[in-house]
């Protein structure tokens, strides 16, 4: 479990990170959201105990992670640069990995050097930038960490190998209970994977929620009555966005599943459909008032 309690974080006195409190379970996969320059770099590495934070505390497993190198050794972060030794092969790299990382798994390594094919004896700066990325994945995946923090990690690869890192990602967390928390401008590029989702916008959350949570909240109505809409169906629901199509009248409601249903049958509608949103409209629905920070992840 790791717990971020009251967090700031400030460059030449303008903080950029404002007292952010959440905790992440063991063996989930949180998505961490936001534009350019939100703030997200800046609270992983301050999570990953590489920055200092000026308030605050965060521990793993009640462990403090800054300068404390039995814990750090159990949180890797890759960041959204790869950082390899000038003119190291991954093989070289490897051999680094291994004399520092006490978990490091040779198999493992193996396995994944073969998944991604690449060849561990060529220079690692004569790669492509995406190769350069997959190497970074399979020394990170190898030191066996308990944590990995990703650094919008899967920026320029293709998606082939996109598919490829996310079923080892998965694997990792359902074998192992490995815990992953990644940051995306993207909500796309996450989604699929993540069970738990924060928006930061100028180093502070507008949202953190449980997926599901998120997506159960909140649906789509379609309706039609036989004559007018009944007197006082509305003062009811709790109506997020309300637009007529032709006789049928499309709806965005918060509430439980059955309450709605149970609310809407009573009137009696000719039409009732009640469909799910995708997360894309959540967001939309949800958050219209920040649209600038929405919209930049939906993109
Ligand atoms: N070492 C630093 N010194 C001074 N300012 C910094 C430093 N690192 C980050 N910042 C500033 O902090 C703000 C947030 O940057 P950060 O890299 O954390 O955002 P981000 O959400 O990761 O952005 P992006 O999606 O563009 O990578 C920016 O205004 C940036 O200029």
């Amino acid at each position: 479990m790791i717990e971020i309690k009251g967090v700031s974080k400030a460059f030449d006195r303008t903080e950029i990170i404002h007292n952010i409190s959440f905790s992440i379970e063991k063996g989930s996969i949180y998505g961490l959201l936001g534009s350019n320059g939100a703030g997200k770099t800046t609270l992983l590495r301050t999570i990953a105990g590489i920055l200092k934070a000026d308030q605050g505390e965060i521990t793993v497993d009640g462990q403090t992670v800054f300068e404390m190198t039995p814990i750090k050794e159990k949180v890797v972060f890759l960041p959204d640069q790869p950082f390899f030794f000038t003119h190291y092969t991954l093989k070289q790299m490897a051999q680094f990995y291994k004399n520092t990382y006490s978990r490091w798994d040779e198999e493992y390594y193996h396995r994944l050097t073969a998944l991604f094919e690449i060849d561990i004896h060529k220079k690692l700066h004569k790669y492509s930038k995406g190769v350069q990325r997959q190497a970074s994945f399979i020394l990170a995946l190898s030191a066996k960490p308990d944590v990995l923090v990703l650094d919008e990690p899967i920026d320029g690869l293709d998606p082939v190998v996109r598919k490829k890192l996310k079923n080892v990602l998965i694997t990792e967390v359902a074998e192992r209970e490995m815990t992953i928390l990644i940051s995306s401008h993207n909500l796309r590029e996450v989604e699929d994977i993540c069970d738990h989702i924060a928006i930061l916008h100028q180093g502070r959350f507008l949202l953190e929620k449980e997926l599901d949570d998120l997506k159960s909240g909140i649906h789509k109505i379609q309706l039609a009555f036989k004559g007018d809409v009944p007197d006082g169906l509305f003062n009811k629901l709790d109506v997020l966005h309300k637009e007529t199509r032709g006789s049928v009248l499309l709806c965005i409601v918060r509430g439980e599943h059955e309450d709605v249903e149970r609310l809407i049958r009573s009137y009696h509608p000719v039409i009732f459909d009640l469909l799910p949103l995708t997360l894309e409209e959540i967001f939309i629905y949800e958050m219209g008032d920040v649209g600038y920070a929405i919209q930049n992840i939906l993109d």
